[in-house]
């Protein structure tokens, strides 16, 4: 794990987009296409505003959430709203997305229609994660059912998430679709996130998600 300090949270958005775009760019010299897995939440939105003006052959890259809560798409919760209108949008418009949940279905539902979507564009070139203070990654929550299933490493590509603390049910990326990327990212904002990251390197992957995905992993901060 390799941490970058920012001066504030603009430095980090315009540098962290401008090296993700040469990671993109790089894949997409020797290979016909990329797949860009990003966060949701809150955190990311900055990043995508620089990304999405990038100079790429977008059309070439594959662009999903690392996660997905079981909403409509136009829902002000749903990462694929915000995704479309922050990062799907300027020269990234052409981007294809792959969504993580298809509305209206029960999550268990969608897993395998889902999964053969997927499937064709792993592993993932690159990897944009955040993470809760509760140091959850992805929708991968410390307590909820079937986490440990989720982190093995020969878990399935998808798993549901039904986290106790969370509004609603989700669908994620699983840690071995996650730690398959070429390139990991972790976006963190804030002295209480930045303490989390730290206690949960020591801790047991289970009590803290986040620790199965640091290997490798470049974390960005700022206050
Ligand atoms: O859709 C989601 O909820 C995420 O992908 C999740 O893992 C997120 O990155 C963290 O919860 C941090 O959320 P904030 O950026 O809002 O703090």
């Amino acid at each position: 794990m390799n941490i970058q300090d920012y001066p504030d949270r603009d430095m980090l958005a315009i540098d962290l987009a401008n090296h993700l775009a040469g990671e993109l760019e790089a894949t997409l010299f020797t290979h016909d296409s990329a797949t860009l897995a990003v966060a949701g939440g809150t955190t990311p939105g900055p990043v995508f505003d620089v990304l999405c003006a990038a100079d790429l052959d977008w059309h070439r890259v594959m662009v999903l959430p690392t996660d997905e809560r079981c909403v409509p798409q136009d829902h002000s919760r749903a990462n694929a709203r915000l995704i479309a209108e922050r990062l799907l949008v300027n020269r990234a418009a052409s981007a294809r997305y792959l969504p993580l949940y298809l509305p209206g279905a029960e999550p268990e539902d969608c897993l395998a229609e889902v999964e053969a979507l997927l499937t064709p564009a792993l592993p993932l070139s690159v990897l944009v994660l955040g993470m809760g203070e509760d140091m959850h990654t992805a929708s991968l929550f410390a307590g909820m059912p079937g986490l440990a299933a989720a982190l093995d490493a020969d878990a399935p590509a998808l798993a549901v998430a039904r986290p106790e603390t969370q509004p609603e049910n989700r669908i994620t990326l699983t840690a071995p679709v996650l730690n398959g990327a070429l390139s990991k990212h972790l976006i963190i904002y804030g002295a209480a996130k930045r303490k989390a990251l730290e206690r949960a390197m020591s801790m047991h992957p289970e009590e803290a998600p986040i620790a199965a995905v640091l290997d490798g992993i470049t974390v960005h901060w700022a206050e």
